[in-house]
């Protein structure tokens, strides 16, 4: 068994789509980076690396490479999958954290369940998404961007 832990941040933006595991979410403002910016996905990516010791996404996917611009993250995690395969590991379970002062996420998370969890080739029961606000402290707090946790164990196929 492997086990990781991943974090990532992303800052809240007018003129761009919110997408928060792969599922697109109506607000007025949405994530910035070089890919689409799905900063749960990135972190669910960031701890399954981390259990095979393979860095993190920066270094698998380069934010200086045009290959990844605006890249859809549900494709880099396709990728990270397939590496994970390739070493003979399995998804035993993951377990993840939405920190948003808003937008409300549960109405969507079995929809990001439903898609992490075929993207991994797994069952939506080993998938946890959960979401917290931060009662209105720090830069979650004040809407001025959003952050996710994740840990996941791997297990040898
Ligand atoms: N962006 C968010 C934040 C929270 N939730 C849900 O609301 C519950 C209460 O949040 P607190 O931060 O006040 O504890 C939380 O357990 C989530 O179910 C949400 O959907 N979206
Ligand atoms: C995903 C990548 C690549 O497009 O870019 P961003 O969307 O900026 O995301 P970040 O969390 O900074 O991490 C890694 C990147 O290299």
């Amino acid at each position: 068994m492997k086990i990781g832990i991943g974090y990532d941040v992303h800052k809240l933006v007018r003129n761009r789509d919110l997408i928060v595991g792969g599922v697109k979410i109506e607000h007025e403002k949405g994530l910035l980076g070089h890919s689409d910016a799905d900063v749960l996905t990135h972190a669910i990516m960031d701890s399954i690396l981390g259990a095979l010791s393979l860095g993190d996404i920066g270094k698998q996917f380069p934010d200086t490479s045009p290959e990844f611009k605006d890249a859809n993250s549900i494709n880099l995690l396709k990728k990270v999958y397939e590496s994970m395969y390739d070493k003979g590991y399995i998804i035993g379970n993951i377990d993840a954290v939405i920190v948003a002062q808003r937008p409300k996420m549960a109405p969507y998370i079995i929809d990001m369940r439903k898609v992490i969890s075929d993207t991994l080739n797994t069952s939506i029961e080993n998938i946890n998404i959960k979401a917290t606000t931060t009662e209105e402290l720090g830069f979650e707090g004040r809407k001025e961007g959003i952050s996710s946790h994740s840990v996941c164990l791997l297990i040898k196929k």
